[in-house]
């Protein structure tokens, strides 16, 4: 069945901010104190989306170079004595390339989108400023294909329909084309979540239509091709949940690789991806700067590992060891790593297991520690692992005076760790070394308020100083920023300044 776009894909524009009165930041990311970023009038990086307001994904128009907690951010380094925050900036617009978008409505008027602030009531967003402009492409061919196939969008209070909801991600890995070109001519990978427990259910055929439809419209043989694979999901919960456990190829390569980091790395739709992939690579080239190089790094919420082997690639790292509770993130782990430069000569590891439960074995042997978790911030017997880091130094020292002692593992979550883990050994020699102690903390936050107390808790344990913070803009258009936080062991060590002399201390006692 032919289709035909209702409207051509939105046009690419130029994504950086410009400025008419002060010379424009450039189009690539610079990081700068933020008392020296240029100031830009705010209209010229403003939204100037028509969805803003009905749609909860964007909270601010003006401004999306500087959004508004980056004045509270910059207050609360310097209340600890980092003095040079930076914020780095890249995209305004079309910087996503990572969307989970509800479908409702009817198969005649299919709504595609966000749900409305507060309420379960989805608005459509056709034309999403935040989105790269081939999910928008994207999600008018899905509602093309809905209407004319007769697909049912969900119904929340009956739990009836077919289409719940779709991911879309963008692959910008297209060494076919120059550099310059990639990122604009990303193909999008969908992900159909199928209100049916499997494939064979009831309503199958329906689904296969659908996703025969989008590659004939979007695949490579279209005249338009902008779709890169089709998957399904199937999901029937009645829970507020997008994803089920159940995942299906059905057309297109099956591999979805994105660059960041300096390596190639594979993302599979059931694993966790950065949204903002641009605003990722810089992250990525600030964080490496501080993981001395051959370092031994722990990736605590590493999802499919993408920083620790982007650490092992580019920083010679002695050893990576991964954490993550999604099993689903291992396959795409073992791809990237069989993409990793034959150079590569760290010993790596991924492991199935929650980074809370025992976490001081996650944190010995290690001396960077690197954690990037979920909004709500750290987990709190890890935050007490690291609090009470001293404690690490010790039972490292106690396990490295008895060498012998091995003590055959039963904690059930470590066997099971174990099991699900993936290990890859380097080809040098073992050293034979004291066990390492974490000396280096980097901590990558998407939530600022969980941030702020779990800095402070961290800071009050005077087991750690705060080195370095940067910000990355990683979602424009809303109050949220990336935080990159480095912390090192011990007690804040003093600045050099003015030594109180001693006569007028004693000045002082004689009044
Ligand atoms: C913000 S994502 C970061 C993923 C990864 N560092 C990246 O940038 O691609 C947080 C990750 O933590 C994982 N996670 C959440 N709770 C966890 C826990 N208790 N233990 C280990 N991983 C956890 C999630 O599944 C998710 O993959």
């Amino acid at each position: 069945m032919p289709l035909r776009l209702i409207s051509p894909p939105p046009s690419f524009h130029r994504f950086t901010c410009h400025a008419t009165a002060t010379p424009p930041p450039p189009q690539i990311s610079t990081a700068t104190p933020i008392s020296s970023t240029p100031q830009p009038p705010p209209l010229t990086c403003a939204l100037h989306c028509p969805h803003f307001q009905s749609c909860s994904g964007c909270t601010h128009e003006l401004n999306l170079h500087r959004p508004v907690i980056l004045e509270d951010a910059t207050n609360f380094f310097r209340k600890y004595g980092v003095t040079d925050f930076t914020f780095d900036t890249c995209n305004l617009w079309g910087w996503r390339c990572r969307a989970k978008l509800a479908v409702r409505g009817s198969s005649t008027n299919p709504l595609i989108g966000l749900y409305e602030e507060g309420t379960h009531n989805v608005v459509d967003i056709p034309q999403c400023k935040a989105h790269h402009p081939n999910i928008n492409a994207a999600v008018e061919l899905l509602r093309q294909g809905i209407t004319e196939l007769d697909v049912d969008p969900y119904l929340e209070d009956e739990g009836t329909g077919e289409l719940r909801y779709v991911q879309m991600a963008v692959t910008t890995h297209n060494t076919s084309l120059p550099a310059a070109q990639r990122y604009m001519n990303g193909k999008v990978q969908v992900t159909l979540v199928w209100n049916s427990r499997k494939e064979n259910s009831r309503g199958s055929d329906k689904l296969n239509a659908l996703a025969n439809c989008l590659w004939e419209n979007g695949g490579p043989q279209s005249r338009l091709h902008l779709i890169h694979s089709v998957w399904a999901n199937f999901q029937t919960s009645d829970k507020n949940i997008i994803f089920g456990n159940r995942w299906r190829h059905l057309l297109g390569e099956r591999d979805f690789w994105e660059r960041v980091g300096g390596i190639d790395v594979s993302l599979a739709p059931s694993s966790f991806g950065q949204a903002n992939t641009r605003a990722f690579d810089s992250l990525l080239q600030k964080l490496q700067k501080y993981v001395p190089y051959e370092s031994s790094v722990t990736d605590l919420y590493a999802g499919a590992g993408v920083i620790g082997l982007s650490l092992a690639a580019t920083r010679k790292c002695r050893s990576i060891k991964c954490v993550e509770i999604n099993k689903e993130s291992k396959v795409s782990f073992e791809k990237t790593i069989g993409r990793l430069p034959a150079t590569v000569n760290s010993s790596i590891t991924w492991h199935h297991a929650d980074a809370s439960k025992d976490p001081f074995s996650w944190l010995v042997g290690s001396d960077v520690i690197v954690i990037d978790p979920p909004r709500k911030g750290l987990d709190s017997s890890l935050m007490d692992a690291l609090k009470n880091i001293s404690l690490v130094v010790r039972k490292a020292l106690s396990s490295s005076e008895r060498p012998n002692s091995f003590q055959e593992e039963k904690r059930p979550w470590v066997l099971r760790a174990n099991e699900a883990s993936v290990q890859i050994r380097s080809k040098l020699p073992e050293a034979n070394i004291t066990p390492l102690v974490p000396q280096t903390l980097i901590y990558i936050s998407c939530g600022w308020e969980s941030f702020k107390e779990d800095c402070k808790s961290l800071l009050s344990s005077k087991a750690w100083y705060l080195e370095k913070a940067h910000g990355f803009n990683f979602f424009p258009g809303t109050r949220s920023v990336e935080i990159l936080a480095v912390f090192k062991r011990g007690p804040q060590k003093k600045k050099p300044g003015k030594k109180k002399k001693k006569h007028s201390q004693g000045a002082a006692k004689h009044k």
